[in-house]
């Protein structure tokens, strides 16, 4: 990127989460992610850039090596001219949704992270004037707490996403209760993930975005967002989809083009040969606590027949759905267990001050860090370095529990005719490094925000689902 010559008219809005707001080149395949803060929240350069140096760090020493070396993009921190960062701000803010403007863009530091536009990811594969699709899951968390620190019966029962549903809906982020449920998708049961990805194309929410050739063409902003349309889906993806059924149009074409593009993205969950040390994990981490949600309304229909729901068929040990699980399992002692330990490093961080970097609290994040990950073992022998990497794991876990896997398919040139099997399609699913920030950000800082995070997950989740005060 010449960095001299910048031009705002070249990038365009491409998305934001809580953290972050992304911007896209028109024409290259890549985008640039700012960081967001609230208006009174002053940072300075230096902390920007070390901010943004920590997450891509993170990225290739502790996620690709989790994860695999192609999964994961870590991108680089570019500095910008901070004229075209003002430019720029100025240009996109009306393309925010009102929801996500409470933040405002950093254009005072003029760093940001250059990655690839993973919704153009494009290889020599790709046949060139086909359009893009790329599918992008945030698959949330895949198990139930199986800690014995959970004191509350309801959440050995209920997984997390599906108790959020209610306090979504009850304080009005979104309009319906989802059928979707993460234990389903992360089964390995085909049945079972069909039918959690059916039920996001039904309710999007934040969970699941269509883009196509770099355009967002399926999602929802927030409660307000127009009623998913499966019939401008299904003509969208008719070039990448076309029914087996012979149909051109109308709901049976719909249906079959859906129904295609669900089995299209389950093979791909369940594919993947690329060798990451999530593996490593195996031994301390293997299928723990129950396998079937209480909310589930896939396993709550399968009752009332008076069936059982088929559990894990087991998930492919190399396939992503298979590695991020294993990662969000980090999270051996639940928040419950986790707090007091967390705790323990805050007190002696504040009796030693000055050990906060020799204990790595803050960074950096290379291999030094990524080896205490290993350590599985929940025998509190009192000190802070068992308490330490408690944390650091639990952050991980965070980490994993909030990322998006992109799966970007376009069809071969070679093969363009062949739409029924997989090896027709050119498919890759990328990891996206969507919150590593939160890593250094959100806990072990005294900051209001690392209180709140760790305060929040200290809700009894389960006791009252319609009142949770999420601070
Ligand atoms: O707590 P959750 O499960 O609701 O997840 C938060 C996400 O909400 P979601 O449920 O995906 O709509 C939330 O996403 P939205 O802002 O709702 O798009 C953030 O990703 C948040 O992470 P952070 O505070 O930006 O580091 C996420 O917070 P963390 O729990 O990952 O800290
Ligand atoms: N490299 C990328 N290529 C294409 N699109 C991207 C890329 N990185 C992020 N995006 C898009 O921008 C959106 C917001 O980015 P991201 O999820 O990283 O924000 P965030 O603030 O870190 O999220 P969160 O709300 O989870 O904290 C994503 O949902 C995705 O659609």
């Amino acid at each position: 990127m010449e960095e001299g010559k910048m031009d705002e008219n070249e990038w365009g809005y491409h998305g934001e989460g809580n953290k972050s707001l992304v911007v896209a080149h028109a024409q290259r395949c890549v985008v640039l992610r700012f960081l967001k803060f609230p208006p009174n929240r002053k940072k300075t350069s230096e902390e920007i850039f070390q901010h943004l140096q920590n997450i891509v760090d993170f990225g290739k020493n502790v996620m690709k090596e989790f994860l695999g070396e192609n999964y994961v993009h870590c991108g680089e921190v570019v500095q910008l001219p901070l004229e075209f960062v003002k430019q720029l701000c100025l240009k996109i803010q009306s393309e925010r949704p009102e929801s996500r403007c409470d933040k405002d863009l950093d254009t005072l530091s003029g760093y940001a992270m250059c990655l690839p536009n993973l919704t153009r990811l494009q290889t020599y594969r790709f046949a060139e004037h086909r359009p893009i699709l790329c599918v992008e899951i945030k698959p949330k968390c895949g198990f139930i707490p199986f800690s014995s620190d959970v004191t509350h019966e309801m959440k050995h029962k209920v997984c997390r996403y599906c108790m959020h549903q209610h306090l979504k809906v009850a304080t009005g982020k979104w309009r319906k209760i989802s059928r979707y449920c993460p234990l389903d998708l992360y089964s390995g049961n085909k049945q079972r993930m069909h039918f959690a990805l059916k039920s996001l194309l039904q309710e999007a929410q934040n969970n699941l975005k269509i883009f196509k050739n770099g355009e967002l063409i399926y999602g929802c902003k927030d409660a307000r967002s127009p009623v998913a349309d499966w019939s401008e889906l299904a003509h969208h993806l008719k070039p990448f989809f076309f029914p087996s059924n012979g149909l051109a149009s109308g709901p049976h074409c719909t249906r079959a083009v859906i129904r295609e593009l669900v089995h299209v993205i389950t093979r791909v969950l369940l594919s993947g040969s690329d060798k990451g040390r999530a593996g490593s994990l195996r031994a301390g981490l293997g299928p723990q606590g129950p396998r079937v949600c209480g909310a589930s309304p896939f396993s709550r229909s399968l009752r009332c027949q008076g069936k059982n729901t088929p559990e894990r068929s087991g998930l492919p040990k190399g396939c992503l759905l298979y590695k991020t699980l294993q990662v969000q399992m980090l999270d051996l002692l639940d928040i419950e267990g986790l707090y007091p330990l967390y705790n323990r490093v805050e007190r002696y961080l504040e009796e030693f001050p000055e050990e906060r970097k020799t204990l790595q609290i803050d960074g950096p994040y290379d291999e030094a860090f990524y080896q205490k990950l290993l350590d599985l073992s929940t025998e509190d022998d009192g000190t802070v370095a068992f308490a330490l990497t408690k944390v650091q794991q639990y952050r991980v876990a965070m980490t994993a529990k909030d990322c998006s896997i992109m799966i970007a398919l376009s069809p071969c040139l070679q093969d363009a005719s062949t739409r029924e099997s997989l090896s027709a399609w050119s498919v890759m699913s990328e990891w996206k490094p969507s919150t590593w920030g939160k890593l250094r950000a959100r806990v072990l800082t005294t900051n209001c925000s690392a209180e709140t995070t760790l305060g929040k997950r200290m809700c009894p989740e389960g006791a009252e689902p319609h009142g949770l005060d999420l601070g």
